[in-house]
């Protein structure tokens, strides 16, 4: 029997509307919900997906913020982005309200890279509260100043030797001071060249990992997770990158077992866990956690505080009359018989300001590490949803005078002269609207390692800059000064300087023979951390 017209058309008008109903379901995805800050224009289905450019999203950001005057939000498909380009924002949301704003994004392809063990990217579970337990405690500045600061002195001193004999070779020796001083700390073994695992294994690790986790340099999986089924390079690539770095830090763990077979304990943080000093949170951590979690200690120090000196070398390069200004200070206080030491701090105040101002002209994390609300919140009306991803732009802020930054685009450390201490002074102070920069994140995700950090740069800024003019390389052919990119930086979700053409002078015999006798004592000192 033929179909009865009312029956064909209800059947027909049941498929219209789920068809009308699933386009108009679509359409809706990647669509702004008007409670949200506002952010530029979206389309179906892929939001602002399609305006994320491929490098120089930092910088994006600022355009964004000025145009949108403050906190706004991008959709990522279905995902919403808030970006707290607001100084008064990053100070209500990250810090007070740390509690709810503290979790990490759940994403596919940081999953992959850190197969789930880093510390960095967990949430704020249990095993996150244990392990920044022991990273806040055993990198605080008590114990800095007790344990740490002769390994940082003599490291630095090491430094200048290195130079002495092979300036060209500043771009590693930079890099080896800086993982030698995080190895040490963490595992308790020092890195004397680049050729010692523990100087480069980090940066090893490290390979692929800062690449793979650039937010648009993977397909936007989070958002359409069908494209897991697709697994192409990027899948490949961060793989690849958790298996170097598990390999790397199980090696580490392999050393360390090995010293303290021999009866060989050191003042580090792996031994102070092995030996159940205070840390019980962790006695449940499987050996694998364990290594991981040290690693991710390493990995947060060396590479950045390498970054973030090279930058303040290659802005110093090209501004001689700001190392002037440092070297009055150093010189009054130092002369050409002592290097300047911590306890200077004070009476060399420029040396903070040159730190601070490499710290903001290019930070080494333009865009922190993603925060998320684990609740709906609401910041000036504006809904703030649960799970969105909350981003502190750094680099933007740093860039824009409506945060507060004159003449943002130029070098100039004389900015901070108002701002007389560490960084950590200024992060988290209720003064929001003097806080100096941006640099290590907010709240409670703030970088464990500021107080590290802070010390570590300032030894090398100052002790560079006491030794050395810092000069453009003169090309051999034009007899003129190579140009120096500032632009040039290696760039993923961390970015450093590429090397750039530089010369370290000595500045006199004077100076060269404090280095050498400063030498004899820091490798005598650094023995008990050599291999
Ligand atoms: C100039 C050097 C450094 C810079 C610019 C830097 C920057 C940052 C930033 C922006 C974050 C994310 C903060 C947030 O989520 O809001 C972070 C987290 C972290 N940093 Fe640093 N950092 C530096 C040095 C260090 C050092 C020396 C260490 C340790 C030795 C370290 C260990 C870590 C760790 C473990 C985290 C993850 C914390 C967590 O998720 O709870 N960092 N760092």
């Amino acid at each position: 029997m033929a179909p009865t017209l009312p029956s064909l058309s209800v059947t027909g008008f049941a498929i219209a509307a789920l068809v009308i109903a699933l386009i108009y379901r679509l359409s809706q995805i990647g669509s702004r919900d008007k409670r949200l800050p506002p952010g530029p224009p979206t389309i179906p289905i892929l939001g602002n997906l399609h305006l994320v450019p491929k490098t120089g999203l930092g910088k994006k950001l600022k355009e964004w913020g000025e145009t949108y005057g403050g906190v706004f939000s991008l959709k990522f498909g279905g995902g919403t982005v808030i970006i707290l380009f607001d100084r008064k924002a990053v100070h209500h949301l990250l810090d007070k309200k740390g509690v709810i704003y503290s979790e990490r994004p759940e994403s596919y392809v940081p999953n992959l890279v850190t197969g789930g063990d880093s510390f960095a990217f967990m949430n704020s579970t249990p095993l996150w509260r244990a392990e920044r337990k022991v990273a806040v405690h055993n990198l605080s500045p008590k114990m800095l100043e007790d344990k740490v600061g002769h390994i940082q002195d003599a490291e630095s001193v090491v430094l200048l030797a290195d130079i002495l004999n092979n300036p060209d070779g500043y771009y590693n020796h930079i890099r080896r001071t800086t993982s030698s001083v995080a190895s040490a700390v963490v595992w308790g073994h020092r890195g004397p060249t680049m050729k010692s695992f523990w100087a480069h294994a980090v940066y090893d690790a490290m390979d692929n990992y800062s690449a793979a986790l650039e937010p648009s340099a993977n397909p936007p999986v989070d958002e359409f997770p069908f494209l897991k089924w697709f697994p192409g390079t990027w899948t490949k690539r961060a793989i690849g990158s958790y298996k170097c770095m598990d390999d790397t830090w199980n090696e580490a763990r392999r050393r360390v077992d090995a010293r303290r077979a021999k009866g060989i304990k050191r003042d580090a943080i792996i031994d102070s866990i092995l030996d159940g000093e205070k840390h019980s949170d962790l006695s449940n951590v499987t050996p694998k956690q364990m290594n991981h979690f040290l690693g991710v200690v390493v990995e947060g120090g060396a590479d950045t505080t390498a970054s973030a000196t090279l930058t303040s070398m290659m802005y110093l390069a090209l501004h001689p009359e700001f190392q002037d200004k440092a070297r009055k200070q150093l010189d009054a206080v130092c002369g050409t018989s002592r290097l300047p030491a911590i306890t200077d701090f004070e009476a060399i105040p420029y040396i903070n300001c040159i730190i601070k101002e490499a710290m903001r002209i290019h930070p080494v994390l333009p865009l922190g590490v993603p925060h998320r609300v684990n609740q709906d919140d609401w910041f000036d009306g504006m809904l703030i949803p649960k799970d969105a991803t909350v981003i502190l732009p750094s680099w933007a802020m740093h860039l824009s005078e409506t945060q507060g930054y004159k003449d943002p685009e130029a070098y100039n450390p004389d900015r901070f002269l108002d701002f007389p201490r560490m960084a950590d002074s200024y992060a988290g102070s209720p003064d929001w609207q003097k806080r100096d920069h941006y640099g290590y994140g907010a709240g409670r995700r703030i970088c464990p390692g500021i107080h590290l950090a802070e010390r570590t740069q300032w030894r090398l800024n100052a002790r560079l800059l006491w030794a050395f003019d810092i000069l453009p390389k003169i090309d051999p052919q034009t007899g003129k000064p190579m140009p120096i990119d500032v632009n040039n930086y290696h760039e993923g979700i961390a970015h450093g300087p590429a090397e750039f053409p530089v010369v370290f002078k000595p500045r006199s015999q004077a100076h060269i023979d404090v280095i050498r006798r400063e030498m004899a004592d820091a490798e005598q000192f650094l023995k008990a951390w050599n291999d």
